[in-house]
């Protein structure tokens, strides 16, 4: 038998697909949570349910179904995540879901589910996933721990600033080689370490006022979205920074 593969990394868009999670204790709680942040439209089965569901399902967040799994109750479903304490019942759902070409995640037991959940570092746009594809979740742990602590939220506005900026760029410059030149100047070891130092509102002044030459840089537009600022806010109640 081959090894336990090594996962090829994405990061899928889940607003309005359909999740279904079999089993609602714990892990499963932590699993709808993600979810949930990540705007699937999230269906949870299971006879006993750990009491964050119930306080989800009335504020209308998810669906819950509180009763034991059925065949057909994961058709039209984008991802199913198995996270029950029953061996046979598990690899059930998983074979169900198979056959349908449902993708599924398996909290018990990493090589019967093809996608993994990863530790996740989310500083606005910027993400940083890890996984040990099931060698160590406790080292993934570790590391995410690290790195949030490297790339910390100070990131979040840069971040964002850049997303606006490249937008200006790309509408307003045509020359190719000016684009990539423009767009390098703003993402440099210095600027990184600065921003980690807390400096980016100064380091953000002498950007505008050293590019503004080339590029139209008016305040309103290159202020983050709304849709990114409802996310960056999401991020904030649901990561605590
Ligand atoms: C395969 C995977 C499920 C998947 O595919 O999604 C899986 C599987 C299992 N985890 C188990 C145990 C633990 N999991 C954690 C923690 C996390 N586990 C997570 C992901 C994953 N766990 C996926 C692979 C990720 C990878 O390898 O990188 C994280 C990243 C995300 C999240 O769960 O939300 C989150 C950390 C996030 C954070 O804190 O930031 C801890 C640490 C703790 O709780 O202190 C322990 C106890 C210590 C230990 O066992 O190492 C067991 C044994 C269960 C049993 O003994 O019954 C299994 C089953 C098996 O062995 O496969
Ligand atoms: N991925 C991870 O990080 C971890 C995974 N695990 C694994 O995750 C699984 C779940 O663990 P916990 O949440 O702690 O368990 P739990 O005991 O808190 O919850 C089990 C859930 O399964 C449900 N269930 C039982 N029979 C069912 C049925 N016929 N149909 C639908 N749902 C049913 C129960 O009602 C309950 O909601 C275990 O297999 C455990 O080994 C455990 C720890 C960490």
């Amino acid at each position: 038998m081959r090894e336990q593969a090594a996962g090829f990394p994405v990061f899928l868009d889940l607003s309005g697909k359909r999740c279904t999670i079999v089993g609602a204790g714990k892990v499963a709680a932590r699993r709808a949570q993600e979810l949930l942040f990540y705007g699937a439209e999230l269906v949870v089965i299971a006879p006993v349910c750990d009491p964050a569901f119930h306080q989800w399902a009335t504020e209308g967040r998810l669906w819950l179904e509180e009763r034991p799994y059925r065949k057909g109750d994961i058709e039209g479903s984008s991802l199913v995540v198995i996270a029950t304490d029953q061996a046979e019942l598990n690899r059930e759902v998983a074979e169900d879901a198979r056959a349908s070409g449902i993708w599924v995640n398996a909290a018990h037991q990493a090589a019967e589910g093809d996608v993994r959940f990863p530790a996740v570092v989310q500083r606005g746009l910027l993400q940083l996933a890890v996984t040990t594809n099931g060698a160590s979740p406790k080292l993934t742990q570790l590391i995410s721990k690290r790195l949030s602590e490297q790339y910390g939220a100070c990131y979040e506005p840069y971040v964002a600033w850049l997303h606006a900026f490249r937008e200006r760029v790309k509408h307003q410059v045509q020359d190719a080689a000016s684009k990539k030149e423009l767009l390098a100047r703003v993402v440099t070891e210095d600027i990184l370490t600065r921003v980690e130092n807390g400096e980016w509102p100064k380091v953000r002044q002498e950007l505008e006022a050293e590019l503004s030459r080339t590029v139209s840089l008016d305040r309103d537009t290159m202020e983050i979205g709304r849709e990114e600022k409802g996310r960056v806010e999401r991020d904030r109640e649901g990561r605590g920074g």
